[in-house]
């Protein structure tokens, strides 16, 4: 599947592959083994610097939840790590399963996590726009972060109960003074990254991807509320839940993945 530019498609159950993908061989997600992965001592600690009064609203887009915050200027930012560039923070969303036995989109060592959460940031520093740096090589950059099933996150709670007011595709509130940084593990210096692509489409392959080693818990019922969301809109007579919104593993094809950590 990595010569070839065309990926054979694989039915997946949120959404149809599409048969082509331009390029095709730098997707994501992957499975990280871990003792392939190469520690590289040259990777910095992730430099990350998010002010909570530039988000501004959740909304469900029909795949996931999105919290979106006001990166019309570098209030939220991430730099350091694998990073050349200073990048934006836009927008951080989850995938997760219809159980707590599978819903992450990356896995270590084949092992599946309940969740994952996407902190996506653009290269501000050369781009003005994330569209047009969804475009590039080195336009994106993504923290990704394993979710277990554990005590209660408190910092997830308020997230959590704004949840039903979006509950159908195309719903938004207003969602203010949210620190993404309660999400981020204790520990951020250890991480895999690669080059991949968005686990959505257009399946561009801009992204920087950082999978943090440490994963964080939330609770039982904070994950239940996820799986309560819908991909439907209210105007549809069938409504399906929002749960197994992951994408299949791709082919490593020719990359290394690097370890901040030996
Ligand atoms: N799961 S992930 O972190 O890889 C991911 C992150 C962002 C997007 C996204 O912004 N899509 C909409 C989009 C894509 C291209 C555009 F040009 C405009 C909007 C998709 C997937
Ligand atoms: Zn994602």
């Amino acid at each position: 599947a990595c010569s070839s530019k065309y990926v054979l498609s694989q039915i997946h159950p949120m959404w149809q592959e599409p048969l082509a993908i331009p390029g095709g061989d730098r997707q994501s997600p992957i499975d990280i083994a871990v003792r392939k992965s190469v520690f590289d001592s040259e990777l910095k600690p992730l430099v990350y610097d998010y002010d909570p009064q530039t988000c501004q609203q959740i909304w469900n887009n029909g795949y996931s939840f999105l919290v979106e915050y006001d990166d019309t200027t570098d209030k939220s930012t991430l730099k350091g790590g694998p990073l050349q560039d200073t990048f934006r923070l836009c927008q951080f969303h989850f995938h997760w399963g219809e159980s707590n036995a599978w819903g992450s989109e990356h896995t270590v060592d084949r092992r599946l996590f309940p969740a994952e959460l996407h902190l996506v940031h653009w290269n501000a520093d050369r781009y003005s726009l994330f569209e047009e740096a969804v475009m590039e090589d080195n336009g994106l950059a993504v923290i990704g972060v394993f979710l277990k099933v554990g005590k209660r996150h408190e910092g997830l709670q308020k997230l959590v109960d704004a949840l039903p007011a979006i509950r159908h595709k195309d719903s938004v509130v207003e969602f203010t003074r949210f620190d993404p940084a309660c999400l981020l593990p204790a520990n951020t210096d250890d991480y895999w990254t690669y080059h991949g692509s968005l686990t959505t489409p257009p399946l561009t392959e801009s992204v920087s991807w950082m999978v943090m080693k440490q994963h964080i818990e939330v609770s039982h019922d904070q994950l239940a509320v996820f799986r309560s969301l819908l991909f439907t809109s209210a105007e549809e007579d069938v409504q399906r839940s929002m749960v197994n919104n992951f994408r299949v593993q791709q082919s490593l094809c020719s990359r290394t993945v690097r370890s901040s950590f030996s």
